[in-house]
């Protein structure tokens, strides 16, 4: 009985969360381990699944750099990032959007698919919905790398009023037409604050920011704009939690209204983030 009990009183908890969300755009950057390991990517899509049956409007960016490093050793290519983003020549950029807009991205339409949900995958090249500029980093060529234009929200609206839940794959096009690797975590930020996102939620392979990388107990719970440039001067935060802390403060900047990133290697993080009282993870405030 007792058991019974605190399962009500869990989901009378969700309820204000529900209220609080119905009708809202949430997106979810979905990467690391929980895109990898097949029980946790169940997990992920049954919490999305649930956001959308109780309202909420959920938008899907994906991620897949390990996808894309895996099939390139398979074809003897050495994969290299400088700051978090993937130097991107021809063949790569081929590679990349094959594993993103092909295999990635349809693996997840399909498992919405086998939970009874109507998805749409598409790549920044649909509708045009994301353009871009070439990418520098410190006057340095990468490649095929795309520094964020615009995003158009036309297709996004069109699929969230039809009810479709949109999984986006981040590959935009340049004024050319020609293709571009966008950094996943660009790509969510950037659609976060073009939406008007209530709610960004980076999963990743880590607690949240840590201030040692190697003790978990470091976890810092809420951090500033401010603090998390300090952090970035100081190299505490390095690699790719680079660009993910950029997106951040450029989405808090952008009104998106909460931003968290948050472990996607543990059951239903998301669920229990939006929903319950714990805050789990970072979460980044002005
Ligand atoms: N201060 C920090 N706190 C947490 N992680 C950090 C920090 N600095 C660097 N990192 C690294 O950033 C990684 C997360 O970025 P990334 O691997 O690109 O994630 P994803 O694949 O989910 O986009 C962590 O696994 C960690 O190795
Ligand atoms: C330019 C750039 O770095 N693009 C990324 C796109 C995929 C990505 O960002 O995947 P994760 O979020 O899983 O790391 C890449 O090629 O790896």
């Amino acid at each position: 009985m007792e058991e019974y009990i605190t399962k009500a009183k869990t989901l009378i908890e969700s309820l204000p969360y529900i209220q609080r969300f119905a009708g809202k755009t949430v997106v979810i950057k979905y990467g690391g381990s929980a895109m990898i390991d097949d029980d946790l990517k169940l997990s992920v899509i049954k919490d999305i699944v649930l956001m959308k049956l109780v309202g909420l409007k959920p938008i899907i960016v994906h991620g897949g750099g390990k996808e894309i490093s895996y099939w390139m050793s398979k074809l003897n290519k050495q994969s290299q990032f400088i700051d978090g983003f993937r130097v991107t020549d021809e063949e790569t950029m081929e590679i990349a959007e094959m594993i993103l807009s092909g295999k990635v991205n349809k693996s997840l339409v399909q498992l919405m698919f086998q939970q009874g949900m109507k998805a749409v995958g598409i790549s920044g090249k649909d509708g045009a919905t994301i353009k871009v500029n070439k990418k520098y980093i410190n006057g340095k060529d990468i490649g095929f790398v795309g520094d964020i234009k615009t995003v158009n929200t036309e297709l996004l609206n069109v699929l969230l009023e039809s009810d479709f839940i949109p999984i986006v794959a981040p590959i935009g096009l340049d004024d050319n037409g020609d293709s571009y690797n966008i950094n996943a975590d660009d790509a969510a930020g950037a659609i976060a604050s073009a939406m008007n996102a209530e709610k960004l939620v980076f999963l990743t392979d880590v607690e949240g920011v840590l201030l040692d990388p190697y003790d978990q107990r470091s976890l810092i719970s809420e951090i500033s704009v401010d603090k998390a440039e300090e952090l970035i001067q100081d190299g505490v935060i390095a690699g790719g939690m680079i660009p993910k802390i950029k997106c951040c403060i450029n989405s808090v900047k952008n009104n998106v209204t909460q931003v968290h990133i948050l472990d996607g290697r543990v059951d239903h993080s998301l669920l229990l983030e939006i929903f319950t009282e714990k805050g789990i993870g970072t979460m980044m405030v002005k």
